[in-house]
């Protein structure tokens, strides 16, 4: 790096920053102006602002790391970045090129082995707008980027890795397939970050249709979304929905865990019949007649009448909900009969006024809720769980407090949602909310015309308009942007779903995703070796049978980015009690041996600085709760009361130090209690 080629290159960074600047000033002069404006169709203004905010939140995240490499090729040289920059002054001409254009590519993929027409790469390492140095990696396939980057001490939450993109990964982020992709690879091979650029990949490719519809990423709890919930912000793109499988059922937000027996029996494919088991038991006859008092005559509602009304619901195809009016009817026909036997005459209209009394007879519409009741999922499964899962055989479903949602209740409610169908109650919130609307805006065409300098011959307001067309006008528009409509929306379907440690998911997990991505556009990244829950996968092709059958495609990582090799060396038993086949990816750097302690503190090892993590067995922070994680420092407290797969994640957390404590009653062979 000579003087003279680094100030070269700091102009260039510099006039990179310039253009930047004056893009965004464009833009937010655009968005200001969009806001004050307050003639514009209220629509088109809305459309411009969200346009335009976009623009400006993605021209801010470019600030940080802009131009970060430059590839040059007999066609030329290309400055790469985290956004595209055009000069509009000579058609637009590409002054630096998205991360994720094709041109980038190689910057990503060339090798010495295949150099892909590269003849330099070269690595920029700024701070802010100041090129601090660079240096040209000779196509080498760890980079001294690499190695920078992945010795720099962690902070709270994941960072994104496009400057230092590797070549197994760049394959995988750009894959073109259109369906069901499964990434699979050990601890550190980079699956989640994969799975983000990837994301942020298709926005680039195929932003019209999945910004319309969004990105759902599913991860496996609270605290991992917290980690990686900046990752894609920092690339620019935010119409992205963040979602545990516990809160895939809008409304509930379930964080509790089953027991591992619960779990299985909750998410195998044979709760789908509990479920249906559930409904049919809902459907009832009665133990003992119900009369109905007519007007002259008191009818009994029969067991038998019943049971034939039931059968007729059952038939006509229909969602619980949806045939109770086919039961409501079925009931009212049964019943019309004897009615006019006791009533003893026969005159032409009587039937058909028998029919209406019955119809609206509070003890018919009272044994209609009794015996085929409108049912919420949460209704079904409370009621379940309160005790009728007694009645159906499943007594181990009983608990104190039916409605304390754990994780594994969520696709339940979801599969029953399918099943019960609608409750009626959106349909009745929307026809109340359009009454008022029209209510209002008979309202006002009254205030208007009832000005009183008003002439018969005047045109009014109700001769050109009337309250409906007025509502329809000013019903208020949707402001609330995709995600956010898209994550209070069961039936939304979206564009790509990223499903992350989905070993995990059960078979009733996979059935709640399938429903919300109807296309099967999905990003599924996993480590079969890493699997905790016992209703989780433990082979792909079973697991994603009834989504994708054998329509998906597999991609495999190979190398660990975050564990030292001394560390994954050491994990090595966990990994063949788990699965004595399996072989552990290799890691890219070495750093010191685990020191094993017996008795000590783990409090005594917390580092002046990095991040820090005790793994114990039964929490505060359990293997569970640090799936996906990573940690400078890392102590992992009697590893043998873990189980092999619980052991594996917890030993493979360490970016840079590893020490295992045991406790002295473990190895006096007492109880640990
Ligand atoms: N190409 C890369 N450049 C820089 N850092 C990288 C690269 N690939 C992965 N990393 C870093 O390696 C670490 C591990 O990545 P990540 O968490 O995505 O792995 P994972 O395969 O999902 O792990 P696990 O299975 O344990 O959840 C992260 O800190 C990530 O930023």
């Amino acid at each position: 790096m000579t003087t003279g080629e680094l100030s070269a290159e700091r102009e260039r960074i510099a006039f990179l920053h310039d253009r930047l600047e004056r893009e965004r000033a464009a833009a937010q002069a655009g968005l200001d102006a969009a806001l004050k404006d307050g003639h514009e169709q209220r629509w088109h203004r809305e459309v411009a602002v969200r346009t335009l905010s976009e623009q400006v939140s993605r021209l801010n995240v470019a600030d940080g790391n802009l131009c970060f490499g430059r590839i040059d090729t007999a066609g030329g040289r290309v400055y790469i970045g985290r956004i595209g920059l055009f000069d509009t002054d000579r058609d637009y001409e590409p002054l630096l090129t998205d991360w994720r254009a094709p041109a980038a590519r190689p910057f990503y993929t060339a090798t010495a082995a295949n150099p892909e027409g590269v003849t330099l790469r070269r690595h920029f390492r700024t701070r802010g707008r100041h090129l601090e140095s660079f240096h040209d990696d000779e196509l080498q396939l760890t980079s001294k980027a690499l190695l920078e980057a992945l010795d720099a001490p962690r902070s709270a939450t994941m960072r994104d890795i496009v400057a230092t993109i590797q070549a197994e990964q760049d394959e995988v982020i750009r894959l073109p397939h259109r369906g069901v992709l499964v990434i699979e690879g050990g601890p550190g091979t980079g699956k989640t970050a994969v799975a983000l650029h990837r994301v942020a990949y298709l926005l680039y490719t195929q932003r019209e249709q999945l910004s319309r519809r969004g990105v759902l990423v599913v991860g496996p709890n609270p605290g991992f979304l917290r980690y990686i919930g900046e990752v894609l912000p920092s690339l620019g793109e935010t119409d992205v929905v963040f979602a545990t499988p516990g809160e895939l059922f809008p409304g509930v937000r379930a964080e509790r865990e089953d027991t591992p027996e619960l779990q299985a029996l909750k998410g195998g494919l044979r709760a789908v019949d509990l479920l249906a088991e559930a409904v049919a038991d809902r459907q009832e006859v009665p133990a003992d007649p119900i009369p109905v008092e007519l007007e002259d005559v008191t009818v009994e509602l029969t067991a038998e009448i019943a049971a034939r009304a039931r059968a007729r619901a059952r038939d006509a195809g229909l969602k619980h909900n949806e045939a109770r009016p086919v039961f409501h009817r079925a009931l009212v026909d049964a019943l019309v009969a004897p009615a006019l036997d006791l009533i003893g005459e026969d005159w032409p209209e009587l039937a058909a006024d028998v029919r209406r009394e019955l119809t609206g007879h509070p003890d018919v519409r009272r044994a209609v809720d009794e015996l085929w009741p409108l049912l919420t999922p949460q209704r079904l499964l409370a009621d379940l769980y309160a005790g009728r899962c007694f009645g159906l055989g499943y007594p181990e479903l009983h608990r104190d407090d039916p409605r304390a949602w754990t994780v594994s209740d969520v696709p339940l409610l979801d599969e029953a949602a399918e099943l019960l169908g609608d409750d009626g109650r959106a349909e009745r919130r929307a026809a109340r909310q359009r009454r008022q609307a029209v209510e209002y805006a008979q309202g006002v065409l009254h205030v208007i015309d009832s000005d009183a300098e008003m002439y018969e011959e005047d045109l009014r307001a109700v001769d050109l308009v009337d309250a409906e067309w007025l509502a329809d006008r000013h019903t208020a528009v949707d402001h609330r942007v995709t995600a956010e409509r898209a994550a209070a929306d069961r039936e939304w379907t979206y564009g790509h779903i990223v499903v992350d440690e989905a070993q995990e998911l059960s078979e009733m997990d996979w059935r709640v995703l399938a429903r919300r991505a109807p296309n099967r556009s999905m990003t599924i990244v996993g480590d079969l070796a890493q699997r905790q829950s016992a209703a989780g996968a433990r082979d792909w092709s079973r697991a994603l049978e009834p989504l994708a059958r054998d329509r998906w495609q597999y991609r495999g990582l190979t190398v660990n980015y975050r564990t030292p090799a001394e560390i994954m060396a050491y994990a090595a038993d966990a990994l063949a009690e788990v699965d004595p086949t399996a072989v552990p990816p290799t890691s890219v750097r070495h750093g010191e041996p685990p020191v094993e302690v017996t008795g000590a503190d783990p409090e005594s090892f917390r580092p002046a600085t990095g991040t820090f993590a005790v793994i114990t067995p039964t929490g505060p922070l359990t293997p569970r709760a640090t799936k996906g994680l990573e940690f400078d420092t890392v102590v992992v407290v009697d590893p043998e009361r873990m189980t092999p797969a619980e052991r594996y994640v917890a030993l493979t957390r360490a970016t840079r130090r590893l020490i295992v404590v045991r406790t002295p009653a473990r190895t006096d062979g007492a109880d640990p209690g």
